[in-house]
Protein backbone atom coordinates (compact mmCIF):
# COMPACT_ATOMS: atom_id res chain seq x y z
CA UNK A 1 0.00 0.00 0.00
CA UNK A 2 1.44 3.44 -0.64
CA UNK A 3 1.90 5.34 2.14
CA UNK A 4 3.23 8.67 0.35
CA UNK A 5 1.77 10.80 -2.13
CA UNK A 6 5.40 10.60 -3.74
CA UNK A 7 4.39 6.94 -4.65
CA UNK A 8 1.32 7.95 -6.82
CA UNK A 9 0.40 9.42 -10.40
CA UNK A 10 -2.18 10.73 -9.33
CA UNK A 11 -4.11 13.15 -6.61
CA UNK A 12 -8.05 13.54 -5.94
CA UNK A 13 -8.90 16.13 -3.51
CA UNK A 14 -12.14 16.62 -1.60
CA UNK A 15 -12.28 20.34 -2.04
CA UNK A 16 -15.12 21.73 0.88
CA UNK A 17 -12.38 20.79 4.30
CA UNK A 18 -9.45 19.56 2.27
CA UNK A 19 -8.73 22.52 -0.26
CA UNK A 20 -11.21 25.29 1.54
CA UNK A 21 -12.54 25.67 5.06
CA UNK A 22 -15.74 25.78 3.43
CA UNK A 23 -17.04 22.84 5.13
CA UNK A 24 -17.35 25.19 8.05
CA UNK A 25 -19.63 27.34 5.69
CA UNK A 26 -22.02 24.20 4.53
CA UNK A 27 -21.69 23.16 8.30
CA UNK A 28 -23.59 26.61 9.52
CA UNK A 29 -25.71 26.57 6.49
CA UNK A 30 -27.10 23.07 7.34
CA UNK A 31 -27.90 24.68 10.89
CA UNK A 32 -29.25 27.58 10.13
CA UNK A 33 -31.73 25.55 8.32
CA UNK A 34 -32.17 22.21 10.31
CA UNK A 35 -31.82 24.10 13.70
CA UNK A 36 -35.57 25.91 13.54
CA UNK A 37 -36.90 23.07 11.25
CA UNK A 38 -36.31 20.48 13.64
CA UNK A 39 -37.27 23.27 16.97
CA UNK A 40 -40.49 24.41 15.26
CA UNK A 41 -41.57 20.92 14.98
CA UNK A 42 -40.50 20.24 18.32
CA UNK A 43 -38.26 17.07 16.75
CA UNK A 44 -36.02 15.66 19.40
CA UNK A 45 -33.04 15.62 19.82
CA UNK A 46 -32.44 19.80 18.43
CA UNK A 47 -30.01 19.55 15.84
CA UNK A 48 -26.12 19.77 16.59
CA UNK A 49 -23.19 20.15 14.64
CA UNK A 50 -22.51 16.09 15.46
CA UNK A 51 -25.84 15.83 12.91
CA UNK A 52 -23.57 17.18 10.31
CA UNK A 53 -20.29 14.94 10.63
CA UNK A 54 -23.07 11.59 11.26
CA UNK A 55 -25.37 12.17 8.11
CA UNK A 56 -24.41 15.35 5.98
CA UNK A 57 -20.83 15.95 5.50
CA UNK A 58 -19.52 14.93 2.34
CA UNK A 59 -22.71 13.99 0.63
CA UNK A 60 -24.66 15.62 -2.55
CA UNK A 61 -27.36 17.91 -1.14
CA UNK A 62 -30.17 16.48 -1.54
CA UNK A 63 -28.72 13.04 0.19
CA UNK A 64 -27.71 15.42 3.09
CA UNK A 65 -31.43 16.85 3.69
CA UNK A 66 -32.78 12.79 3.19
CA UNK A 67 -30.02 11.13 5.54
CA UNK A 68 -31.07 14.15 8.35
CA UNK A 69 -34.75 13.94 8.32
CA UNK A 70 -34.06 9.81 8.26
CA UNK A 71 -32.15 10.13 11.63
CA UNK A 72 -35.00 11.63 13.04
CA UNK A 73 -37.66 9.72 11.37
CA UNK A 74 -39.31 12.42 9.54
CA UNK A 75 -39.94 11.64 5.16
CA UNK A 76 -40.71 14.62 3.07
CA UNK A 77 -41.53 14.40 -0.79
CA UNK A 78 -38.84 14.82 -2.49
CA UNK A 79 -40.03 17.26 -4.89
CA UNK A 80 -37.71 18.90 -8.01
CA UNK A 81 -34.57 20.22 -7.77
CA UNK A 82 -36.32 23.47 -9.35
CA UNK A 83 -38.44 23.91 -5.93
CA UNK A 84 -38.49 27.27 -4.41
CA UNK A 85 -36.56 27.61 -0.92
CA UNK A 86 -40.02 27.81 1.08
CA UNK A 87 -41.25 24.17 -0.70
CA UNK A 88 -41.66 21.64 2.02
CA UNK A 89 -39.44 18.94 -0.03
CA UNK A 90 -36.33 17.98 0.18
CA UNK A 91 -35.16 19.89 -2.76
CA UNK A 92 -37.01 22.88 -1.23
CA UNK A 93 -35.25 22.21 2.35
CA UNK A 94 -32.03 21.87 0.26
CA UNK A 95 -32.45 25.13 -1.64
CA UNK A 96 -33.17 26.95 1.54
CA UNK A 97 -29.60 25.87 2.98
CA UNK A 98 -27.81 26.60 -0.03
CA UNK A 99 -28.91 30.51 -0.49
CA UNK A 100 -28.02 30.23 3.03
CA UNK A 101 -24.29 29.12 1.83
CA UNK A 102 -24.60 31.50 -1.52
CA UNK A 103 -24.85 34.24 1.14
CA UNK A 104 -21.75 33.83 3.37
CA UNK A 105 -19.71 32.91 -0.04
CA UNK A 106 -20.55 35.96 -1.40
CA UNK A 107 -20.26 38.23 1.89
CA UNK A 108 -17.21 36.63 3.48
CA UNK A 109 -15.46 35.06 0.37
CA UNK A 110 -12.71 32.26 0.77
CA UNK A 111 -9.19 31.82 1.35
CA UNK A 112 -7.62 28.17 0.72
CA UNK A 113 -5.88 26.47 3.49
CA UNK A 114 -2.06 27.23 2.72
CA UNK A 115 -0.86 24.01 3.34
CA UNK A 116 -3.47 23.09 0.59
CA UNK A 117 -1.95 24.79 -1.96
CA UNK A 118 1.33 24.03 -1.22
CA UNK A 119 0.85 20.91 -1.95
CA UNK A 120 -1.06 21.41 -4.80
CA UNK A 121 1.95 23.50 -6.19
CA UNK A 122 4.09 20.84 -5.47
CA UNK A 123 2.37 17.91 -6.87
CA UNK A 124 2.12 20.04 -9.97
CA UNK A 125 5.56 20.50 -10.12
CA UNK A 126 6.45 16.57 -9.45
CA UNK A 127 4.12 16.23 -12.60
CA UNK A 128 1.52 14.13 -10.93
CA UNK A 129 -2.39 14.49 -11.81
CA UNK A 130 -4.68 16.20 -9.79
CA UNK A 131 -8.29 16.78 -9.90
CA UNK A 132 -11.12 17.89 -7.91
CA UNK A 133 -13.99 15.97 -6.57
CA UNK A 134 -16.74 17.21 -4.80
CA UNK A 135 -20.50 16.47 -4.02
CA UNK A 136 -21.44 20.55 -4.52
CA UNK A 137 -22.77 21.86 -7.07
CA UNK A 138 -20.79 24.88 -5.82
CA UNK A 139 -17.50 23.44 -6.27
CA UNK A 140 -16.50 25.84 -9.36
CA UNK A 141 -18.09 28.88 -7.63
CA UNK A 142 -15.47 27.89 -4.48
CA UNK A 143 -12.59 27.45 -6.90
CA UNK A 144 -12.77 30.49 -8.61
CA UNK A 145 -13.37 32.33 -5.18
CA UNK A 146 -10.47 30.63 -3.70
CA UNK A 147 -8.14 31.81 -6.78
CA UNK A 148 -7.99 28.10 -7.69
CA UNK A 149 -9.85 27.46 -10.40
CA UNK A 150 -7.06 27.43 -13.27
CA UNK A 151 -5.12 25.04 -11.07
CA UNK A 152 -7.19 22.39 -12.09
CA UNK A 153 -8.26 21.00 -15.43
CA UNK A 154 -10.45 18.27 -14.25
CA UNK A 155 -13.26 19.31 -11.71
CA UNK A 156 -15.94 16.28 -11.03
CA UNK A 157 -18.51 18.13 -9.06
CA UNK A 158 -22.42 17.72 -8.07
CA UNK A 159 -23.07 18.96 -11.66
CA UNK A 160 -20.93 16.50 -13.17
CA UNK A 161 -22.55 13.99 -11.11
CA UNK A 162 -26.41 14.75 -12.10
CA UNK A 163 -25.13 14.98 -15.55
CA UNK A 164 -23.98 11.89 -15.63
CA UNK A 165 -25.77 10.08 -13.46
CA UNK A 166 -23.14 8.87 -11.31
CA UNK A 167 -24.27 7.96 -7.37
CA UNK A 168 -22.98 10.66 -5.01
CA UNK A 169 -20.29 9.76 -2.09
CA UNK A 170 -20.32 7.23 -0.08
CA UNK A 171 -20.24 5.66 -3.47
CA UNK A 172 -16.87 5.34 -5.12
CA UNK A 173 -18.57 6.55 -8.54
CA UNK A 174 -17.34 10.33 -8.80
CA UNK A 175 -13.85 9.08 -7.64
CA UNK A 176 -13.81 6.33 -10.17
CA UNK A 177 -14.79 9.02 -12.99
CA UNK A 178 -12.54 11.36 -12.33
CA UNK A 179 -9.37 8.79 -11.88
CA UNK A 180 -10.50 7.22 -15.62
CA UNK A 181 -10.54 10.62 -17.17
CA UNK A 182 -6.95 11.37 -15.85
CA UNK A 183 -5.93 8.03 -17.09
CA UNK A 184 -5.05 6.75 -13.78
CA UNK A 185 -5.88 3.40 -12.26
CA UNK A 186 -7.40 3.52 -8.76
CA UNK A 187 -4.40 1.09 -7.44
CA UNK A 188 -1.92 4.17 -8.56
CA UNK A 189 -4.26 6.86 -7.23
CA UNK A 190 -4.46 8.70 -3.91
CA UNK A 191 -8.11 10.05 -2.18
CA UNK A 192 -8.03 13.21 -0.06
CA UNK A 193 -10.97 13.63 2.18
CA UNK A 194 -12.35 15.19 5.19
CA UNK A 195 -15.55 13.20 5.45
CA UNK A 196 -16.50 10.03 6.42
CA UNK A 197 -18.61 9.59 3.55
CA UNK A 198 -15.66 10.16 1.37
CA UNK A 199 -13.37 8.21 2.67
CA UNK A 200 -15.31 5.30 2.56
CA UNK A 201 -16.33 5.78 -1.17
CA UNK A 202 -12.22 6.53 -1.51
CA UNK A 203 -11.76 3.06 -0.30
CA UNK A 204 -14.95 1.14 -2.03
CA UNK A 205 -13.19 2.59 -4.89
CA UNK A 206 -10.03 0.58 -4.13
CA UNK A 207 -7.36 3.64 -4.27
CA UNK A 208 -4.26 2.65 -2.98
CA UNK A 209 -3.69 5.51 -0.46
CA UNK A 210 -6.82 7.08 1.42
CA UNK A 211 -6.06 10.10 3.42
CA UNK A 212 -8.47 11.76 6.18
CA UNK A 213 -8.09 15.23 6.83
CA UNK A 214 -9.55 15.66 10.17
CA UNK A 215 -10.97 19.14 10.35
CA UNK A 216 -13.73 18.05 12.96
CA UNK A 217 -14.88 14.98 11.77
CA UNK A 218 -12.23 13.51 13.99
CA UNK A 219 -9.53 10.87 13.23
CA UNK A 220 -11.18 8.04 15.09
CA UNK A 221 -14.03 8.35 12.87
CA UNK A 222 -11.84 8.79 9.41
CA UNK A 223 -10.11 5.53 10.42
CA UNK A 224 -13.08 3.55 11.36
CA UNK A 225 -14.07 4.73 7.97
CA UNK A 226 -11.35 3.09 6.08
CA UNK A 227 -8.72 5.98 5.92
CA UNK A 228 -4.92 4.50 5.75
CA UNK A 229 -3.81 7.58 7.50
CA UNK A 230 -4.96 10.95 9.23
CA UNK A 231 -3.13 14.15 8.82
CA UNK A 232 -4.37 17.62 10.67
CA UNK A 233 -3.06 19.81 7.25
CA UNK A 234 -2.36 18.87 3.51
CA UNK A 235 1.58 20.27 5.24
CA UNK A 236 2.32 17.02 6.72
CA UNK A 237 1.58 15.29 3.42
CA UNK A 238 3.81 18.05 1.38
CA UNK A 239 7.09 16.57 3.75
CA UNK A 240 6.01 13.33 2.40
CA UNK A 241 6.07 14.03 -1.01
CA UNK A 242 9.33 16.07 -0.77
CA UNK A 243 10.71 12.83 0.96
CA UNK A 244 9.75 10.29 -1.80
CA UNK A 245 10.61 12.39 -4.54
CA UNK A 246 14.12 12.29 -3.12
CA UNK A 247 14.10 8.95 -2.78
CA UNK A 248 13.14 8.32 -6.35
CA UNK A 249 16.48 10.04 -7.54
O1 LIG B 1 -22.98 22.88 -2.42
P1 LIG B 1 -23.96 21.75 -2.48
O2 LIG B 1 -24.22 21.28 -3.87
O3 LIG B 1 -25.20 22.04 -1.73
O4 LIG B 1 -23.27 20.51 -1.81
C1 LIG B 1 -23.33 20.29 -0.45
C2 LIG B 1 -22.28 19.39 0.12
O5 LIG B 1 -21.02 19.58 -0.52
C3 LIG B 1 -19.95 18.81 -0.02
O6 LIG B 1 -18.78 19.09 -0.70
C4 LIG B 1 -19.77 19.07 1.45
O7 LIG B 1 -18.76 18.25 1.97
C5 LIG B 1 -21.09 18.78 2.16
O8 LIG B 1 -20.94 18.87 3.51
C6 LIG B 1 -22.15 19.68 1.61
O9 LIG B 1 -23.36 19.53 2.27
Amino acid sequence: MARCLGEVDAVLFDLDGVITPTSLVHMRAWSELFTPFLAERRVEPPYTDRDYFAHIDGKPRYEGVRALLVSRGLSLPYGDPSDPPDAATVCGLGNRKNSLFNEVLRTEGVTAYPGSVRLIDALVAAGRRIAVVSSSRNARPVLEAAGLADRFALVVDGVTAAERGLPGKPDPATFLYAAEELGVPAERAAVLEDAESGVTAGRKGGFVLVVGVDRGAGAEALTEAGAHQVVDDLDALLLCNDESDEQRS
